[in-house]
Protein backbone atom coordinates (compact mmCIF):
# COMPACT_ATOMS: atom_id res chain seq x y z
CA UNK A 1 0.00 0.00 0.00
CA UNK A 2 1.23 3.51 -0.84
CA UNK A 3 2.46 5.20 2.11
CA UNK A 4 -0.30 8.15 2.64
CA UNK A 5 0.45 12.11 4.41
CA UNK A 6 -2.25 14.06 5.22
CA UNK A 7 -1.14 17.77 5.65
CA UNK A 8 -3.71 20.14 7.27
CA UNK A 9 -4.27 23.41 7.60
CA UNK A 10 -6.29 26.24 8.83
CA UNK A 11 -8.59 24.45 11.25
CA UNK A 12 -6.69 21.42 11.07
CA UNK A 13 -3.61 21.73 13.18
CA UNK A 14 -4.19 17.92 14.86
CA UNK A 15 -5.07 15.51 12.92
CA UNK A 16 -8.30 14.11 15.78
CA UNK A 17 -7.66 9.94 15.89
CA UNK A 18 -4.17 9.85 15.04
CA UNK A 19 -2.58 7.46 17.29
CA UNK A 20 1.02 8.65 16.70
CA UNK A 21 3.97 6.83 17.21
CA UNK A 22 6.69 8.46 15.83
CA UNK A 23 7.64 12.38 15.66
CA UNK A 24 10.28 12.91 13.02
CA UNK A 25 12.23 16.56 13.12
CA UNK A 26 13.27 16.41 9.39
CA UNK A 27 16.24 18.76 7.77
CA UNK A 28 16.21 19.03 4.54
CA UNK A 29 18.15 20.63 1.83
CA UNK A 30 15.72 23.42 2.06
CA UNK A 31 15.86 24.27 5.51
CA UNK A 32 13.03 23.46 8.29
CA UNK A 33 9.79 21.97 7.52
CA UNK A 34 6.63 23.58 9.35
CA UNK A 35 6.31 21.25 11.61
CA UNK A 36 7.32 17.63 13.39
CA UNK A 37 6.41 14.93 10.70
CA UNK A 38 3.64 12.81 12.95
CA UNK A 39 3.38 9.06 12.04
CA UNK A 40 0.89 6.94 13.45
CA UNK A 41 -2.00 4.65 13.18
CA UNK A 42 -4.90 6.55 11.52
CA UNK A 43 -8.20 3.94 11.68
CA UNK A 44 -5.69 1.03 10.78
CA UNK A 45 -3.38 2.89 7.91
CA UNK A 46 -0.11 4.11 8.70
CA UNK A 47 -0.58 8.05 8.30
CA UNK A 48 2.21 10.52 8.39
CA UNK A 49 0.91 14.15 9.30
CA UNK A 50 1.79 17.53 8.92
CA UNK A 51 0.63 21.09 10.13
CA UNK A 52 1.15 23.17 7.16
CA UNK A 53 1.34 26.43 9.26
CA UNK A 54 3.07 24.95 12.10
CA UNK A 55 2.08 23.52 15.44
CA UNK A 56 0.46 26.04 17.01
CA UNK A 57 -0.47 27.77 14.13
CA UNK A 58 2.06 30.76 13.06
CA UNK A 59 2.90 31.06 9.59
CA UNK A 60 1.35 32.81 7.40
CA UNK A 61 0.67 31.03 3.82
CA UNK A 62 3.41 33.27 2.08
CA UNK A 63 6.33 32.33 4.48
CA UNK A 64 5.48 28.72 4.71
CA UNK A 65 8.69 26.44 3.29
CA UNK A 66 6.74 24.51 0.75
CA UNK A 67 10.00 22.85 -0.16
CA UNK A 68 11.14 21.57 3.05
CA UNK A 69 8.01 20.30 3.49
CA UNK A 70 7.58 18.42 0.48
CA UNK A 71 10.69 17.23 0.48
CA UNK A 72 10.83 15.73 4.21
CA UNK A 73 8.20 13.82 3.09
CA UNK A 74 9.33 12.85 0.17
CA UNK A 75 12.49 11.45 2.01
CA UNK A 76 10.30 9.30 4.82
CA UNK A 77 8.54 7.64 1.39
CA UNK A 78 5.45 9.20 1.11
CA UNK A 79 3.45 8.39 -2.18
CA UNK A 80 0.51 10.47 -2.01
CA UNK A 81 -0.98 13.21 0.12
CA UNK A 82 -4.14 14.50 1.00
CA UNK A 83 -3.88 18.49 1.57
CA UNK A 84 -7.03 19.12 3.70
CA UNK A 85 -7.13 23.12 2.68
CA UNK A 86 -9.35 25.96 4.42
CA UNK A 87 -11.07 28.23 1.05
CA UNK A 88 -13.28 31.37 0.29
CA UNK A 89 -16.23 30.35 -1.68
CA UNK A 90 -16.89 32.13 -5.07
CA UNK A 91 -19.59 30.31 -7.20
CA UNK A 92 -22.33 30.40 -6.30
CA UNK A 93 -22.26 26.01 -5.26
CA UNK A 94 -19.69 26.96 -2.72
CA UNK A 95 -21.09 27.68 0.47
CA UNK A 96 -19.78 28.29 3.49
CA UNK A 97 -18.85 24.99 5.20
CA UNK A 98 -19.44 22.92 1.80
CA UNK A 99 -16.37 20.57 0.92
CA UNK A 100 -15.40 20.33 -2.64
CA UNK A 101 -12.14 18.19 -4.78
CA UNK A 102 -10.90 20.32 -6.72
CA UNK A 103 -9.91 19.61 -10.40
CA UNK A 104 -8.35 22.19 -11.55
CA UNK A 105 -5.67 25.57 -9.99
CA UNK A 106 -4.90 28.98 -11.21
CA UNK A 107 -1.64 30.66 -9.37
CA UNK A 108 -1.97 33.94 -8.46
CA UNK A 109 1.01 33.89 -5.85
CA UNK A 110 4.55 35.72 -6.55
CA UNK A 111 8.01 35.24 -4.97
CA UNK A 112 7.72 31.90 -3.15
CA UNK A 113 10.18 29.40 -3.93
CA UNK A 114 7.76 27.15 -6.43
CA UNK A 115 10.64 24.83 -8.20
CA UNK A 116 13.19 22.41 -7.29
CA UNK A 117 14.41 22.15 -11.08
CA UNK A 118 16.50 26.16 -10.35
CA UNK A 119 20.03 25.05 -10.12
CA UNK A 120 22.55 25.38 -12.38
CA UNK A 121 23.19 21.96 -12.43
CA UNK A 122 19.78 20.96 -12.73
CA UNK A 123 18.40 19.96 -16.28
CA UNK A 124 16.20 22.28 -17.54
CA UNK A 125 12.88 20.59 -16.75
CA UNK A 126 9.21 21.15 -17.20
CA UNK A 127 6.71 18.92 -15.36
CA UNK A 128 3.11 18.11 -16.61
CA UNK A 129 0.91 20.07 -15.37
CA UNK A 130 -2.33 19.55 -17.22
CA UNK A 131 -4.24 18.01 -14.46
CA UNK A 132 -2.79 19.52 -11.06
CA UNK A 133 -4.11 17.17 -8.86
CA UNK A 134 -3.90 13.05 -8.86
CA UNK A 135 -7.35 11.62 -10.73
CA UNK A 136 -6.89 8.47 -8.49
CA UNK A 137 -6.91 9.66 -5.09
CA UNK A 138 -9.62 12.69 -6.04
CA UNK A 139 -11.97 9.53 -7.55
CA UNK A 140 -11.59 7.73 -3.75
CA UNK A 141 -12.04 10.98 -1.99
CA UNK A 142 -15.42 11.76 -3.88
CA UNK A 143 -16.35 7.92 -3.21
CA UNK A 144 -15.41 8.11 0.13
CA UNK A 145 -17.56 10.97 0.49
CA UNK A 146 -20.39 9.27 -0.74
CA UNK A 147 -20.27 6.54 1.31
CA UNK A 148 -19.70 8.88 4.13
CA UNK A 149 -23.55 10.98 2.95
CA UNK A 150 -21.69 13.81 2.41
CA UNK A 151 -22.27 15.61 -0.62
CA UNK A 152 -19.55 17.17 -2.26
CA UNK A 153 -18.60 19.30 -5.28
CA UNK A 154 -16.67 16.89 -6.93
CA UNK A 155 -14.57 19.71 -9.51
CA UNK A 156 -13.51 22.80 -9.23
CA UNK A 157 -10.87 25.73 -9.81
CA UNK A 158 -8.82 26.61 -6.70
CA UNK A 159 -7.54 30.19 -7.55
CA UNK A 160 -4.17 30.63 -5.32
CA UNK A 161 -3.80 34.43 -3.86
CA UNK A 162 -0.56 34.90 -2.15
CA UNK A 163 -1.94 36.45 1.06
CA UNK A 164 -1.70 37.10 3.85
CA UNK A 165 -4.15 39.59 3.26
CA UNK A 166 -7.81 38.53 2.09
CA UNK A 167 -8.71 39.58 -1.75
CA UNK A 168 -10.72 42.50 -2.35
CA UNK A 169 -14.30 42.45 -4.43
CA UNK A 170 -12.43 43.35 -7.62
CA UNK A 171 -9.89 40.46 -7.20
CA UNK A 172 -12.39 38.06 -6.57
CA UNK A 173 -14.69 39.36 -9.98
CA UNK A 174 -11.91 38.82 -11.71
CA UNK A 175 -11.03 35.79 -10.59
CA UNK A 176 -14.67 34.53 -11.02
CA UNK A 177 -14.28 35.68 -14.87
CA UNK A 178 -10.95 33.45 -14.40
CA UNK A 179 -12.67 30.59 -13.68
CA UNK A 180 -12.10 30.14 -10.19
CA UNK A 181 -14.74 28.52 -7.85
CA UNK A 182 -12.57 28.90 -4.57
CA UNK A 183 -9.98 31.13 -3.41
CA UNK A 184 -6.77 30.20 -1.02
CA UNK A 185 -3.05 30.79 -0.42
CA UNK A 186 -1.80 27.79 0.23
CA UNK A 187 -2.79 25.54 -3.12
CA UNK A 188 0.58 26.56 -5.28
CA UNK A 189 3.21 25.63 -4.79
CA UNK A 190 2.56 22.50 -2.76
CA UNK A 191 0.76 21.10 -5.67
CA UNK A 192 3.30 21.68 -8.20
CA UNK A 193 6.04 20.21 -6.05
CA UNK A 194 4.56 17.58 -5.17
CA UNK A 195 4.08 16.71 -9.18
CA UNK A 196 8.05 17.66 -9.34
CA UNK A 197 8.71 15.05 -7.05
CA UNK A 198 6.33 12.23 -8.70
CA UNK A 199 4.26 12.31 -5.71
CA UNK A 200 0.22 11.73 -6.12
CA UNK A 201 -1.52 15.01 -4.45
CA UNK A 202 -5.49 15.69 -3.77
CA UNK A 203 -7.05 18.62 -2.39
CA UNK A 204 -9.98 18.11 0.17
CA UNK A 205 -11.56 22.29 0.15
CA UNK A 206 -13.34 23.37 3.58
CA UNK A 207 -15.24 26.09 2.52
CA UNK A 208 -14.91 28.73 5.37
CA UNK A 209 -16.78 32.01 4.31
CA UNK A 210 -18.32 33.42 1.05
CA UNK A 211 -15.51 35.14 -1.08
CA UNK A 212 -14.75 39.10 -0.51
CA UNK A 213 -17.78 40.73 -1.99
CA UNK A 214 -20.16 37.85 -2.59
CA UNK A 215 -22.26 39.08 0.75
CA UNK A 216 -23.08 41.89 2.54
CA UNK A 217 -20.17 43.14 4.90
CA UNK A 218 -16.63 42.10 5.22
CA UNK A 219 -15.16 38.57 6.29
CA UNK A 220 -14.64 37.97 9.65
CA UNK A 221 -12.31 35.48 11.74
CA UNK A 222 -15.31 34.36 14.04
CA UNK A 223 -17.46 33.26 10.86
CA UNK A 224 -14.38 31.26 9.27
CA UNK A 225 -13.66 29.65 12.57
CA UNK A 226 -17.58 28.88 13.05
CA UNK A 227 -18.40 27.07 9.46
CA UNK A 228 -14.44 25.64 9.69
CA UNK A 229 -15.81 23.57 12.94
CA UNK A 230 -18.51 22.01 10.45
CA UNK A 231 -16.55 21.37 7.83
CA UNK A 232 -13.85 19.94 9.31
CA UNK A 233 -15.64 17.40 10.72
CA UNK A 234 -17.05 16.36 7.78
CA UNK A 235 -13.59 16.44 6.19
CA UNK A 236 -12.81 14.01 8.43
CA UNK A 237 -15.34 11.71 7.95
CA UNK A 238 -14.47 11.83 4.51
CA UNK A 239 -10.81 10.78 5.17
CA UNK A 240 -12.21 7.75 7.69
CA UNK A 241 -14.23 6.60 4.29
CA UNK A 242 -11.44 6.96 2.30
CA UNK A 243 -8.97 5.38 4.50
CA UNK A 244 -11.53 2.40 4.93
CA UNK A 245 -11.63 1.77 1.59
C1 LIG B 1 -8.67 33.48 6.64
S1 LIG B 1 -8.05 31.92 6.72
C2 LIG B 1 -6.84 32.00 5.44
C3 LIG B 1 -5.85 30.91 5.50
O1 LIG B 1 -6.57 29.67 5.53
C4 LIG B 1 -6.17 28.88 4.44
O2 LIG B 1 -5.11 28.05 4.90
P1 LIG B 1 -4.92 26.56 4.44
O3 LIG B 1 -4.97 26.54 2.94
O4 LIG B 1 -3.60 26.14 4.97
O5 LIG B 1 -6.06 25.77 5.07
C5 LIG B 1 -5.75 29.90 3.40
O6 LIG B 1 -4.97 29.33 2.39
C6 LIG B 1 -5.03 30.90 4.23
O7 LIG B 1 -3.71 30.49 4.52
O1 LIG C 1 -11.62 34.18 1.41
C1 LIG C 1 -10.52 33.58 1.41
N1 LIG C 1 -9.49 33.95 0.61
C2 LIG C 1 -8.31 33.30 0.61
N2 LIG C 1 -8.04 32.27 1.39
C3 LIG C 1 -9.01 31.86 2.20
N3 LIG C 1 -9.01 30.85 3.09
C4 LIG C 1 -10.20 30.83 3.68
N4 LIG C 1 -10.99 31.82 3.19
C5 LIG C 1 -10.26 32.48 2.26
Amino acid sequence: MSRLAIIGGTGLTQLEGLKIVKRDTVTTPYGRPSAEFLTGDLYGREVIFLARHGNPHSIPPHKINYRANLYGLKQLGVEQIIAVAAVGGITSEMGPARIAIPDQIIDYTYDRKHTFFEDQDDPVTHIDFTYPYSQNLRTGLIKAAAKANIQVSPLGTYGCTQGPRLETTAEIRRMERDGCDLVGMTGMPEAALARELGIDYAALAVVANWAAGKTEGEITMAEIEQHLHKGMADAGEILKQFIAA
